[in-house]
């Protein structure tokens, strides 16, 4: 299987690891972010935020319309409070968001096991963080060595997160 010929949003039959053998190029995250979503597998173009414990952003976002894209969160690997929780997973779910790839951490963690969305995070705190709405929306962020730049493609599955270089 090869990266062109792999549909490029939603839960689509893949396997990151055909995927990097047809390509070594594509960037792989050595972060082991734990797979908290009910969609295990899941794909699409990224669109990014970088914001530290404030979600303001992400709640924003994530109610407007999605087109099967990936929302990464550069919450600078924060463990001290959730940047989604059920409420925004059903707004992100409703807006045709395909996931959510999060450096920093959710909550509501059982609901969101149950939910059709991908969610990729560190962990989990019961903590909320406030919505003042600070950050940046796409613009390229980095964490665990990828690169994660809007428009490009980004696949999540059991073994990892590919990301295609732009
Ligand atoms: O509102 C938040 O900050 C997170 C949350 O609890 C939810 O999405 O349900």
């Amino acid at each position: 299987m090869s990266a062109e010929s792999t549909p490029t949003t939603g839960s689509a039959d893949f396997a990151t690891c055909d995927l990097y053998d047809a390509d070594e190029s594509l960037q792989s995250l050595s972060l082991q972010l734990l797979n908290l979503g009910g969609r295990a597998r899941f794909t699409g173009p990224i669109r990014t935020i970088r914001c530290h414990r404030d979600n303001g952003l992400v709640k924003e976002l994530l109610n407007s319309p999605g087109d099967g894209a990936v929302l990464v969160v550069d919450g600078s690997g924060s463990l001290d409070s959730a940047l989604i929780g059920d409420m925004i997973a059903a707004s992100a779910i409703e807006n045709g968001w395909a996931g959510v790839v999060i450096h920093g951490v959710i909550r509501d963690r059982e609901q969101l096991a149950e939910m059709d969305l991908g969610v990729r995070a560190l962990g989990s705190n019961p903590r909320k963080s406030v919505k003042d709405g600070a950050g940046e929306v796409d613009v390229p962020v980095q964490f665990g060595g990828v690169s994660f730049v809007p428009g490009a493609t980004l696949w999540s599955d059991a073994d990892g997160v590919l990301v295609s270089n732009v």
